[in-house]
């Protein structure tokens, strides 16, 4: 009994202190564990929501945003969730613009309604009273402005007082500039590329609408001293960006096509033979309707009767002769200009072209910019002496307005992209023609948002040098070393063999 009671008395592993130290090590190791396990349980996400109706030209689009709640400053987080395009009741058509009900200007709110309703469908409703509200209206209400400002006007109380009966947080409707326009498109793709936190290269944007046309890209010889109408400077994550953007009232793709028709028209009264509309094409149009547009300066023709006959001989070559007088190339007061007198500094790609470019390089299958300049033109060329009856039988499902127009798109863009902005056969190829990127579609409404709601700090985030985890991590690993350590320093005092007493 008294070798066991020595036997106690030697061993420190009996001792009371070792043993409270034991435990109290062994339960922070498994505290420690615990915490960074329950801290790096994977939680239900909680998302942010912001609404940005676009109301073009053409049409009105709806798009919502999210972003997770707790990260809103920063970069690449925001993500288009849902679009909707706004439809006219019971037709497969897309709904005209918001300018268009300039003599109806209560039902340009109503219009708004459908999509509206299932922006609230979307959005939680615990969100629904923090999510901003906006819409922007292009060159259709720049038009419409310029025109007539109190129809103008009606049309934008009417869609105030609809926007307000929904329980998003309401923040205005406006018309946007064409510099702001531009620029947001271009804030847009950048942001979506992760090109802007990181600091790279950043890719120009080309935006066609129905009404106007934009072009913003940075160029490294241009400060913007030689036409400050033109230069937009942005600071992002801490870098300085000095754009170049101009946007071409007129020369979105439908006013362009009302542009080119007016001049041809000048040639007499009667028949309009066009080289941009297929063989076999024949419409009857009105003059008043061709002519009802601030970008037509000419006048119906003289003595000429209401309507005229619009009919197709589909000739690429003469088609873009005709578009070539829609753009005046002479005139420039500056070291180098687009066209119109329009300063623009040497191209500097890459470029992401979007909207209409891609809606109809798309459907002409000419995407592909690695396809040589001249095989785009002979392939285009066939396309258009194609016969309309043969074209209306190809694409059955196509809305009429769309399919006849293509041959006269596809040229204009061309003609627009390298006679108007001097891209050759060389820089063709930095040109992209996007619809989306990462699933958000490549427009003006997500850099508009972002602004907005100061979503891009001008300055880089401060962020901890480890991510949460590893911090967590470490500190456990530290803590076990410092635990183990802790024991072997306890070993002079562990039992020996040669010292273990006999048990008799
Ligand atoms: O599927 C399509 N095929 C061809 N063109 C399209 C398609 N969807 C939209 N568009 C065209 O894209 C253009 C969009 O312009 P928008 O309405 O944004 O005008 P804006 O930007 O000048 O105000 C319009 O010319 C419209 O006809
Ligand atoms: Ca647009």
């Amino acid at each position: 009994m008294s070798a066991q009671r020595e036997m106690k008395e030697k061993n420190p592993w009996h001792t009371p202190v070792t043993i409270i130290i034991t435990v109290i090590g062994v339960i922070a190791i498994v505290a420690l564990v615990t915490v960074a396990v329950l801290q790096n349980r994977p939680f239900p996400q909680k998302y942010k929501y912001g609404i940005v109706l676009d109301a073009g030209s053409s049409h009105t689009a709806l798009y919502i945003y999210e972003w997770p709640a707790e990260k809103d400053n920063n970069t690449g987080r925001v993500e288009q969730t849902h679009s909707c395009k706004i439809l006219v009741e019971n037709a497969l058509a897309f709904c005209p613009g918001i300018s268009s009900y300039a003599s109806a200007p209560s039902k340009a709110g109503q219009s708004l309604t459908e999509c509206m309703q299932e922006a609230v469908q979307r959005v939680p409703e615990k969100r629904r009273g923090e999510t901003p509200l906006y819409l922007g209206a292009t060159a259709g209400m720049r038009l419409l402005n310029m025109e007539n400002s109190a129809a103008s006007d009606s049309v934008f109380q009417s869609v105030k007082k609809a926007l307000q009966m929904f329980p998003f947080s309401y923040q205005g409707a406006r018309i946007l500039s064409g510099q702001e326009e531009g620029a947001f498109g271009w804030v847009t793709v950048n942001y979506l590329d992760d090109r802007l936190k990181q600091g790279l290269e950043t890719t120009g944007a080309l935006d066609l609408g129905g009404a106007s046309t934009q072009i913003s890209f940075v160029s490294d010889n241009y400060n913007g001293s030689e036409s400050p109408s033109n230069s937009v400077t942005f600071r992002l994550y801490g870098n300085d960006y000095n754009l170049y953007t101009h946007s071409f009232l007129c020369y979105g793709k439908d006013q362009a096509l009302r542009m080119t028709l007016a001049h041809q028209s000048q040639a007499g009264p009667g028949t309009v033979l066009d080289p941009c509309f297929h063989p076999g094409y024949a419409e009857i149009k009105n003059y008043s309707v061709l002519y009802d547009s601030p970008c037509v300066s000419d006048r119906k023709p003289q003595g000429a009767p209401a309507t005229f006959n619009h009919t197709g001989n589909g000739n690429f070559l003469e088609c873009q002769k005709t578009i070539k007088n829609i753009f005046n190339f002479t005139d420039c007061k500056y070291s180098r200009c687009s066209f119109n007198g329009v300063f623009q500094p040497l191209l500097q790609g890459p470029f992401g072209a979007f909207s209409a470019y891609y809606f109809v390089m798309n459907f002409l299958n000419l995407t592909d910019t690695s396809i040589p300049l001249d095989d785009v033109k002979e392939k285009l060329k066939r396309y258009c002496a194609t016969p309309w009856n043969q074209i209306r039988q190809r694409h059955p499902n196509i809305k009429l307005k769309y399919l006849a127009e293509y041959c006269f798109s596809g040229t204009y863009i061309l003609t627009l992209l390298t006679e108007g902005y001097n891209f050759t056969s060389e820089s063709y190829s930095d040109i992209k023609f996007i619809e989306k990127i990462k699933g958000s579609d490549a427009g003006w409404t997500l850099g508009y948002m972002l602004n907005l709601t100061n979503m891009i700090p001008a300055e880089a985030p401060d962020s901890p040098p480890l991510p949460h985890a590893g911090y967590v991590s470490i500190v456990t690993v530290i803590a076990v070393l410092i635990f183990i350590l802790f024991i072997l320093s306890l070993r002079p005092l562990w039992p020996s063999c040669s010292k273990q007493p006999q048990i008799v």
